[in-house]
């Protein structure tokens, strides 16, 4: 699926109470007015100096320089931040400068002189589908404000004939006047939400400059949204975004199907954290696809440190268990963290801290099936290029990742001929790329779940005192079904991890791995009571 479609289907802007959006470069398409003025500016500049002293002219490098140091910021600090970068120190002049001196404030306002005469001479170029969304989350009844470093933002909108969609202002001038830091620095975004009487964890930002997230991030909004303008994905996303679009289109709900999406888990951060606040919470978490992405390989599939350290202070705060399809020893020596619960073959096998420990006793009757079929698929499927024949202690399974498709029905042939010569003793279920063979023993990830619960409250790890207890799980796949059915049918939210929303048991879903980790951060850092 298409990242438009997938952003489309997920993200509802309308369940904040407002929105603040930058304008250079998320409502307009005046970022690159400003990037060549700036490179006009820094060029012109930089040759006369080099000329002057006989050095060589290194010229400004608008995809590097411009994201790195101009962008985003008020103009004067921009020229400074910038020189700065080249070792170039000047006095600081004063705004009245003219642009022909050699100042801070000289060069800023030569730049201003560029960008207007630009503007004069191309005019404005609106991002239409931003101009719909804002207008889309206005009839909605969102407020909305505009935040933006240019002194020259209300010239931008009234020439493109946008004044109308803010109700609140704050730009260049009013940092200049208040006496704000200008982004990264979270002053403005602080203000906008003031003056809209929101408070920014009620809140979303559109940015695109990565000052920009920055400055939204530390003011606290409750989703930053970063538009990629500039294919740096990354790098909006590593500087605080928590979600990142090509065009704010991809966030406008799609009538059609906007009743019966699932809502995102970040996205809905804030409305979760409420409903968790007077909660006990103890923490599932499936682990491929979930903890880590899924790969070609099982044994590829390993932990990231950072996921590793979200994990241990998730632990140090809730019950934390892993429930995977793996065996319970594979899965701990990947997670390789002891103060955790560990739930393997699909919850046959469990053990954790406090000498918590169960093993299905009937499953030791399915073991003689499991080696039969393993030894009758590891024969038939010898000579299929890329078959991966998992033998864990209740389950096999039989990967097809890396199979020509040619091979398939042979495969699924195989698999079905082992369950039938298993005379009722072993199932086949199904997950990303495998079949998997497991005991006809109804026993799965679901009730594994509910065997923890109840285990924990008798053990008085988790104690039912008066705070009502709250599983969350984490999966991604066909077995945790399973798990996110007893959540619906009981108590408890399932979080669903897939590239789009799609048909699940699931409250809320999240994107990827990387989001699982930013919402369990969330969750951890929470101060005091949840949120
Ligand atoms: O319950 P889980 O912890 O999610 O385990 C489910 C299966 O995960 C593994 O297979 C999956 O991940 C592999 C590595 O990313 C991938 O190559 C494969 O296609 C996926 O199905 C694991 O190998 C299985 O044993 C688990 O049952």
């Amino acid at each position: 699926m298409q990242k438009t479609d997938r952003a489309k289907q997920g993200f509802n802007l309308a369940c904040f109470s407002a929105g603040v959006f930058d304008l250079d470069g998320v409502v307009t398409d005046t970022a690159n007015v400003h990037c060549a003025a700036w490179e006009q500016l820094f060029d012109d500049y930089l040759r006369s100096r080099a000329q002057a002293m006989g050095e060589r002219f290194e010229p400004f490098n608008a995809s590097v320089d411009y994201p790195r140091y101009v962008d985003g910021k008020p103009r004067y600090q921009g020229v400074e931040s910038f020189l700065a970068s080249r070792s170039i120190t000047l006095a600081y002049g004063s705004p009245d400068d003219p642009p022909e001196r050699e100042t801070i404030c000289g060069l800023g306002n030569r730049k201003d002189r560029l960008f207007r005469e630009r503007l004069a001479k191309d005019g404005v170029d609106v991002f239409d589908s931003s101009v719909a969304l804002i207008q889309h989350l206005r009839d909605a009844g969102l407020k909305i404000a505009l935040v933006s470093s240019s002194k020259n933002a209300a010239a931008v909108l009234e020439t493109a004939g946008l004044s109308h969609l803010f109700d609140a202002h704050v730009d260049g001038n009013d940092i200049e006047r208040r006496k704000l830091k200008g982004k990264p620095d979270s002053d403005i975004f602080l203000l906008a939400a003031s003056l809209l009487e929101v408070s920014p964890s009620g809140a979303f930002a559109v940015e695109d400059a990565l000052s920009g997230v920055e400055a939204a991030r530390a003011a606290g909004y409750a989703l930053v949204v970063g538009v990629d303008r500039a294919d740096q994905r990354d790098a909006l996303l590593e500087h605080g975004a928590d979600i990142v679009v090509d065009d704010l289109g991809e966030l406008m709900p799609d009538s059609a199907s906007s009743e019966s999406t699932l809502p995102n888990a970040l996205v809905c951060y804030e409305e979760i954290a409420h409903y968790l606040a007077d909660k006990r919470l103890v923490i599932f978490l499936d682990y491929d696809g979930t903890l880590t992405p899924i790969v070609d390989r099982p044994e590829l599939a390993v932990l990231s440190d950072d996921m590793r350290e979200t994990l241990g202070k998730v632990a140090e705060r809730f019950t934390v268990a892993i429930v995977s399809g793996r065996d319970r020893a594979d899965v701990e020596q990947l997670v390789a963290l002891d103060n955790l619960i560990y739930a393997g073959s699909h919850g046959f096998d469990i053990a954790g801290p406090g000498g918590l420990h169960m093993q299905q006793e009937r499953a030791q009757e399915f073991l003689p099936a499991l080696d039969h079929a393993e030894a009758e698929l590891k024969q038939k499927l010898n000579d299929i290029e890329g078959v991966i024949v998992e033998r864990k202690r209740y389950a096999i399974a039989v990967h097809y990742r890396l199979v020509a498709a040619e091979h398939l029905e042979t495969i699924e042939e195989a698999v079905a001929q082992a369950v039938e010569a298993s005379a009722s003793m072993l199932r086949r279920t199904g997950g990303k790329k495998i079949f998997e063979l497991r005991p006809t023993f109804p026993w799965d990830k679901g009730k594994a779940l509910n065997w923890l619960l109840d285990a924990l409250v008798r053990s008085g790890k988790v104690e039912p005192s008066d705070k009502d207890i709250l599983p969350l799980y984490f999966g991604d796949d066909e077995t945790d079904e399973d798990a996110f059915k007893v959540l619906r049918e009981g108590q408890g939210l399932g979080l669903l991890v897939a590239e789009a929303p799609q048909p699940t048991e699931a409250h809320y879903w999240l994107e990827d791995p990387q989001a699982v980790g930013r919402f369990l951060q969330r969750l951890c850092n929470a101060d005091g009571e949840l949120p």
